[in-house]
Protein backbone atom coordinates (compact mmCIF):
# COMPACT_ATOMS: atom_id res chain seq x y z
CA UNK A 1 0.00 0.00 0.00
CA UNK A 2 1.11 3.78 -0.52
CA UNK A 3 2.24 5.94 1.76
CA UNK A 4 1.30 9.55 2.27
CA UNK A 5 3.05 10.69 5.93
CA UNK A 6 3.28 14.33 7.26
CA UNK A 7 6.83 14.49 9.35
CA UNK A 8 7.93 16.42 12.84
CA UNK A 9 3.97 18.25 12.97
CA UNK A 10 4.77 20.21 16.04
CA UNK A 11 1.93 21.30 18.10
CA UNK A 12 2.12 23.34 21.81
CA UNK A 13 -0.65 21.96 23.81
CA UNK A 14 -1.69 21.36 27.32
CA UNK A 15 -0.79 17.49 28.38
CA UNK A 16 0.56 15.85 31.36
CA UNK A 17 -0.24 13.65 33.87
CA UNK A 18 1.07 15.53 36.85
CA UNK A 19 -0.51 18.89 38.31
CA UNK A 20 1.94 21.09 37.05
CA UNK A 21 1.39 19.89 33.42
CA UNK A 22 -1.69 21.23 33.88
CA UNK A 23 -1.10 25.10 33.44
CA UNK A 24 1.64 24.83 30.92
CA UNK A 25 1.63 24.24 27.01
CA UNK A 26 4.47 22.10 26.00
CA UNK A 27 5.68 20.42 22.80
CA UNK A 28 4.13 17.76 20.83
CA UNK A 29 5.71 16.38 17.93
CA UNK A 30 3.58 13.87 15.35
CA UNK A 31 4.96 11.41 12.55
CA UNK A 32 1.43 10.13 10.56
CA UNK A 33 2.11 7.53 8.17
CA UNK A 34 -1.39 6.58 6.24
CA UNK A 35 -1.76 3.94 3.89
CA UNK A 36 -3.77 5.27 0.51
CA UNK A 37 -3.93 4.75 -3.08
CA UNK A 38 -2.08 7.68 -4.33
CA UNK A 39 -2.73 6.19 -8.28
CA UNK A 40 -5.71 8.09 -8.71
CA UNK A 41 -4.13 11.31 -7.91
CA UNK A 42 -0.80 10.78 -9.84
CA UNK A 43 -2.67 9.82 -13.12
CA UNK A 44 -4.83 12.73 -13.32
CA UNK A 45 -2.80 14.83 -10.97
CA UNK A 46 -5.32 16.39 -9.33
CA UNK A 47 -5.37 17.30 -5.86
CA UNK A 48 -8.99 16.08 -5.61
CA UNK A 49 -8.17 12.81 -5.65
CA UNK A 50 -4.63 13.08 -3.44
CA UNK A 51 -4.95 12.86 0.27
CA UNK A 52 -4.51 16.16 1.54
CA UNK A 53 -1.65 16.58 3.77
CA UNK A 54 -2.21 19.83 4.48
CA UNK A 55 -6.24 19.50 5.65
CA UNK A 56 -5.41 16.64 7.44
CA UNK A 57 -2.68 18.49 9.41
CA UNK A 58 -4.41 21.41 10.29
CA UNK A 59 -7.06 19.16 11.50
CA UNK A 60 -4.66 17.37 13.82
CA UNK A 61 -3.55 20.43 15.14
CA UNK A 62 -6.53 21.68 15.85
CA UNK A 63 -7.75 18.68 18.03
CA UNK A 64 -4.87 18.49 19.39
CA UNK A 65 -4.48 22.26 20.59
CA UNK A 66 -8.24 22.00 21.95
CA UNK A 67 -8.28 18.86 23.96
CA UNK A 68 -6.30 18.53 27.02
CA UNK A 69 -5.15 14.72 28.26
CA UNK A 70 -2.95 12.97 30.67
CA UNK A 71 -1.58 10.62 28.37
CA UNK A 72 0.21 10.71 25.29
CA UNK A 73 -1.38 7.10 24.89
CA UNK A 74 -4.79 8.96 24.72
CA UNK A 75 -3.42 11.28 22.31
CA UNK A 76 -2.45 9.11 19.27
CA UNK A 77 -5.36 6.85 19.52
CA UNK A 78 -7.66 10.18 19.29
CA UNK A 79 -5.37 11.52 16.55
CA UNK A 80 -5.59 8.13 15.30
CA UNK A 81 -9.55 7.79 15.14
CA UNK A 82 -9.84 11.38 13.84
CA UNK A 83 -8.09 10.57 10.77
CA UNK A 84 -9.84 7.27 10.65
CA UNK A 85 -13.03 8.94 10.55
CA UNK A 86 -12.36 12.08 8.44
CA UNK A 87 -10.17 11.07 5.71
CA UNK A 88 -10.81 8.24 3.21
CA UNK A 89 -7.53 5.89 4.44
CA UNK A 90 -6.80 2.40 4.82
CA UNK A 91 -4.44 2.32 7.94
CA UNK A 92 -2.60 5.24 9.70
CA UNK A 93 0.41 5.22 11.99
CA UNK A 94 0.77 7.40 14.90
CA UNK A 95 4.06 7.92 16.23
CA UNK A 96 4.36 10.59 19.19
CA UNK A 97 7.24 12.15 20.79
CA UNK A 98 7.21 14.53 23.76
CA UNK A 99 10.53 16.07 23.43
CA UNK A 100 10.66 17.41 26.74
CA UNK A 101 9.00 14.84 29.54
CA UNK A 102 12.43 13.34 30.36
CA UNK A 103 15.63 14.97 31.23
CA UNK A 104 18.68 13.35 29.30
CA UNK A 105 16.28 12.17 26.87
CA UNK A 106 15.85 13.59 23.06
CA UNK A 107 12.60 12.42 23.50
CA UNK A 108 9.45 10.07 24.12
CA UNK A 109 6.27 8.84 23.53
CA UNK A 110 4.73 6.29 21.57
CA UNK A 111 3.65 4.49 18.31
CA UNK A 112 0.13 2.73 17.37
CA UNK A 113 -0.90 1.86 14.26
CA UNK A 114 -4.68 1.35 13.14
CA UNK A 115 -6.97 -0.11 10.52
CA UNK A 116 -10.37 1.29 9.14
CA UNK A 117 -11.33 -2.06 8.08
CA UNK A 118 -12.95 -3.89 11.30
CA UNK A 119 -12.77 -0.52 13.15
CA UNK A 120 -16.60 0.25 12.32
CA UNK A 121 -15.32 2.92 10.49
CA UNK A 122 -15.18 3.27 6.58
N1 LIG B 1 3.57 5.80 29.07
C1 LIG B 1 3.52 7.07 29.56
N2 LIG B 1 4.28 7.39 30.61
C2 LIG B 1 4.22 8.64 31.10
C3 LIG B 1 3.38 9.61 30.53
C4 LIG B 1 2.60 9.24 29.40
O1 LIG B 1 1.84 10.06 28.80
N3 LIG B 1 2.69 7.96 28.95
N4 LIG B 1 3.37 10.89 31.01
C5 LIG B 1 4.12 11.24 32.05
C6 LIG B 1 4.16 12.65 32.48
O2 LIG B 1 3.08 13.41 32.03
C7 LIG B 1 5.52 13.16 31.99
O3 LIG B 1 5.47 13.36 30.58
C8 LIG B 1 5.98 14.40 32.67
O4 LIG B 1 7.36 14.59 32.41
C9 LIG B 1 4.97 10.31 32.77
N5 LIG B 1 4.98 8.98 32.17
Amino acid sequence: MDKVFVQGLEVLTTIGAYDWEKDIRQKLRFDLEMGYDTRPAALGDDLDKALDYAALSKKVTHHAEQNHVELVETMAEQIALLILREFPVHSVKVRLTKPGAVANAAGVGVEIERFAHGSGIS
